[in-house]
Order: structure tokens, then sequence, then C-alpha cells
């Protein structure tokens, strides 16, 4: 699946889009999601309930980033990469607003990059 809630922004919308839902049937099938980054943990909280929804026989989460200051929604994660202070950080496929994705590193994006935007 592709989903996304950030947009143009370094806080999430809270409100997830469904940029490609699933193209296989998953009732009854074990699940793991792959994720870059928990940050609030709404985008996995929403995620998780729609693959219950959808009769996975059970679902565990595997990220290489996690924010533990940023947490809203608190998420099972069964493997965790790194925990990492609460900044918004891009490269390594990790996007501000679809700039930065292709940086060969994960860095902090200065908040004065963000705010004058
Ligand atoms: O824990 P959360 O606060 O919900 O944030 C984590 C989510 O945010 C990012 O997706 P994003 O909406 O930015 O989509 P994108 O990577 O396609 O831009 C990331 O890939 C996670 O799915
Ligand atoms: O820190 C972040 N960087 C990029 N994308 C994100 N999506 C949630 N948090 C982040």
């Amino acid at each position: 699946m592709a989903v996304s809630s950030y947009g143009q922004g370094t806080t999430s919308s809270g409100t997830v889009r469904i940029l490609k839902d699933l193209d296989r049937d998953i009732a009854g099938r074990h699940v793991i999601v792959v994720e870059d980054i928990v940050d609030s943990g709404l985008t996995l909280s929403w995620l998780l309930r729609y693959l219950a929804s959808r009769k996975a026989a059970s679902v565990e989460v595997v990220t290489l980033l996690r924010k533990p200051e940023a947490v809203k929604v608190p998420i099972p994660v069964k493997y965790v990469g790194f925990d990492i202070p609460n900044e918004f950080v891009v490269g390594y496929g990790l996007d501000f607003s679809e700039r930065y994705r292709e940086l060969p590193y994960v860095g902090v994006l200065k908040p004065e990059v963000y705010a004058r935007r």
C-alpha cells in the first residue's frame, strides 16, 4: 500500500489518504508493515485498523526510525532500527514536501528551512 498524510508540511494532517490500495486479498494472511518512520503514530494507527478490517491473521510492524517523544497514538512496533529525537528528518527516502528524498543519508531539516515555506 501507499498512504500519505503529511503533504506539504512537517506535521501530520491527521487524515490518511490511500495513494495505492492493496492489490491482493490479505484475509487469513500474516502481514508485516515495513515503514520508514513512526512519528505521531497516526498513520499506523489508521493502517492497523484498516488491515484488521481486511481480516489479516496478524499484523506486525518494522520501522527504520521512530520518534518516542512525538507519539500521539502508541503503536506496537516489533522491530525498530533507531529511536531518534523529535526533529524532522529527511533523506534515505524520507521527504519534506517531496524534496531531499534522494539524499544518501538521514539528516535533520533545520526549522528555518521549513519556516520560510
Ligand atoms: O507516525 P506519523 O506521524 O503518521 O508519520 C509517519 C508516516 O509519515 C510518512 O508518510 P507521509 O505521509 O509523509 O507520506 P510520504 O512518505 O509518501 O510523503 C511516513 O512514511 C510514515 O508513513
Ligand atoms: O521526520 C519526518 N521526516 C519525513 N517524513 C516524515 N513523516 C513523519 N515524520 C517524518
